[in-house]
């Protein structure tokens, strides 16, 4: 406690409260103290989690349960965990058939025969693939039904699912054919620890290209993404028309400099690093965090699955091949709460990805030297180029830390999680160069990095903590946490003048409301004014964000959405006048649903004519963030 207290006050006498320089030689001294002694006093034994018969028996045999019950969405989850707990060939085989049951009942015949065709591949008992193929020719069956193609026309199996995903029946293939015969596992591990499989294929194990979502409606209205006015110079992650700004009471911001109209992208970016939600371990690819019902299982670990060998491949380059023992030692640590878990995944996570798989950390510390030395906070992080680049190490460290606000115990529990971070990666990895023995650990100076790299983690938790954003590809789905770099430079509103969605992991933020030259962008860190009371929002903001929150809705206690529909709150309904202006927009949407330029005109008209809290204001916020975040996808026309 007393070296976590002098760092927060060398911080503070520095002025160095909002970014994340200024704080390595103090991190690197804390998180070594807390090493040392940590190693002094006995460690909990590290017990990997590992593939073995009797879970994979035991899922398979849960799986069973709910599929007797027709709970075939779990049953698919119990048989996939029973997948990842296989040790062999044959047991995998087995999971891959029960699932193909499941997926059959739940009317999914293409992923049904993806799993037919990796269970017989992978060898499934001689006197069972009777039943399995007759399953696999049911579901060609249905498959043809729903192509319209006659019942009685041979068809190949591979042309029939290319068919499927286009929909397009062209030709009529020739003849019924597994891809069985073929042995070798594509998930073996060579010798250099590398997954063998083509990277730039995109297909699952059987060679058939997983399902194409339905092409979110803004896609196929506005056609591809771009920023409304191209990509700014300073931070192209954001659309020019947006500057990077400082000041003492709001930390760095965004602040317009052209008009954004409702529904402008304000910015869109990847992550610099994400991780997936352990409650969502077995339903959603691990790399890219798409719901699949045809998850395939790492190799190695009975915790990660892929929706595809792409993915599969790509995750393990980035960083699982480090990952995979530390992830199978972590949900067996006692006495280390899920919260501690999950931060502990991040920041390994954020190691990995900032010194690029442990190959660039010398590097890294001469650029962070240089970093350190900028005393302008608008510009930290900059890279050489003058820019703020959403995949750049130094521009992902310089992110706030809050240092000099964090509770002393907050900083020196991140300082514990750092350090345990440190001994797991010595001792389960190789990105010291070799496993470490614990004893080896014992003067961690036999490690030149280690204090450097805890050092580094400790950053990760402290930028972590209060810039990830919380990844939902389906509108109410939480699947994973995000760290996005330009993104993490919008401030809070409860009552935001933008919106986020998600496109795969790209983090989009549109225009809400008219912003216009010199307003700050905000956006919403999950406190909003719509569902929250104020009392509550004020006490989460202050827990996780430490500041006070002055926006219109804390200021003027706006009530919520609920009471505000309920009783009319600002109601235009008897502005005679404006309810006329609106009519012409409100015919064009009950002639289309889905004219969003209408509602974005009557977002327009609404800011300009009458004052929040409104009524219609909410209705038509509500529609145009329906519209973006796939809502109306699922709608018919
Ligand atoms: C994701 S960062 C936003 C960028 C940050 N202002 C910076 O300097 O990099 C979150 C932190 O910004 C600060 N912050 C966010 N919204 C704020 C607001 N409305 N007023 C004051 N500070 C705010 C808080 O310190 C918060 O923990």
């Amino acid at each position: 406690m007393d070296t976590a207290r002098e760092l927060v006050l060398t911080l503070k006498q520095g002025n160095n409260s909002h970014v994340g320089y200024g704080l390595q030689k103090e991190g690197e001294a804390l998180v070594g103290h807390i090493l040392q002694n940590m190693l002094k006093s006995p460690l909990p034994t590290l017990v990997p989690e590992t593939k073995n018969e009797e879970d994979s028996i035991r899922y398979r045999e849960e799986g069973n349960q709910h599929f007797v019950m027709g709970d075939d969405t779990e049953a698919i989850k119990c048989y996939t965990m029973s997948l990842a707990y296989a040790n062999d060939g044959e047991l995998m085989s087995h999971a891959y058939a029960n699932r193909s049951a499941a997926l059959y009942r739940k009317q999914m015949f293409k992923e049904c025969l993806i799993d037919i065709d990796s269970a017989l591949d992978l060898g499934y008992p001689e006197e069972k693939r009777k039943k399995l193929k007759e399953r696999g020719a049911k579901a060609i069956e249905e498959i043809k039904k729903k192509l319209k193609i006659k019942k009685d026309d041979p068809i190949d199996t591979e042309k029939l699912m290319n068919m499927c995903l286009s929909e397009k029946v062209t030709e009529v293939p020739i003849t019924v054919r597994y891809r069985n015969g073929k042995t070798e596992n594509k998930e073996e591990i060579n010798k250099n620890g590398q997954i063998n499989g083509n990277k730039e294929d995109s297909v699952n194990d059987c060679g058939i290209p997983p399902t194409k979502e339905k092409e979110p409606r803004y896609l196929a209205d506005e056609g591809p993404l771009k920023l409304t006015y191209g990509p700014s110079k300073e931070a192209p992650a954001v659309s020019d028309g947006v500057t990077i700004a400082f000041s003492r009471k709001y930390g760095r911001h965004l602040v317009a400099s052209k008009e954004f109209k409702p529904g402008d992208v304000v910015s869109f970016e990847d992550p610099y690093a994400h991780i997936i939600y352990t409650q969502k371990y077995y339903t959603h690819c691990h790399h890219c965090l798409s719901r699949s019902y045809n998850l395939i299982p790492c190799p190695k670990c009975p915790m990660s699955v892929y929706c595809s060998e792409n993915c599969r491949s790509v995750a393990w380059d980035m960083a699982h091949q480090l990952e995979c023992p530390i992830l199978a030692v972590l949900g067996n640590l006692f006495n280390v709460d899920k919260d501690k878990v999950r931060m502990l995944t991040k920041i390994v996570r954020f190691l990995i990805v900032v010194t690029a798989k442990g190959k660039k950390i010398t590097e890294l510390r001469e650029d962070m030297k240089v970093a350190e030395c900028n005393p302008d906070n608008r510009t930290a992080g900059f890279t050489h180029e003058g820019i703020l680049d959403s995949n750049n190490a130094q521009s992902a460290l310089s992110l706030a830390t809050n240092m000099t606000t964090r509770p002393l115990i907050g900083v020196s529990a991140f300082a514990c999680i750092s350090a345990l971070g440190a001994i797991l990666l010595s001792t389960q990895t190789n990105f010291f160069c070799k496993k470490y023995e614990m004893d080896q650990l014992k003067d961690i100076d036999n490690i030149p990095e280690l204090k450097f790299c805890g050092s580094l983690m400790f950053r990760a938790c402290v930028i972590m903590s209060s810039n990830c954003f919380t990844i939902q590809q389906e509108p109410g789905v939480k699947t994973g946490s995000g760290l996005y770099v330009t993104h993490s430079l919008y401030n809070h509103s409860c009552a935001p003048n933008t919106f986020r969605h998600f496109e795969g992991l790209t983090m989009i933020t549109r225009a809400l409301e008219p912003i216009y030259p010199g307003d700050q962008i905000f956006t919403g860190y999950g406190a909003a004014y719509a569902h929250m009371p104020r009392s509550e929002r004020k006490e989460k903001i202050m827990q996780d964000y430490f500041f006070e929150c002055n926006c219109p809705a804390c200021s003027s206690d706006w009530p919520m959405y609920n009471e505000i529909l309920q009783h009319h709150v600002g109601s235009i309904s008897k502005n005679k006048e404006l309810v006329e202006k609106l009519k012409s927009y409100k015919q064009r949407l009950v002639k289309n649903m889905y004219d969003i330029d209408a509602v974005k005109s009557v977002l327009g008209i609404l800011y300009k004519e009458v004052s929040q809290p409104c009524e219609e204001i909410v209705h038509a916020e509500q529609y145009l963030k329906s519209y973006y975040l796939g809502k109306f996808n699922h709608m018919s026309t």
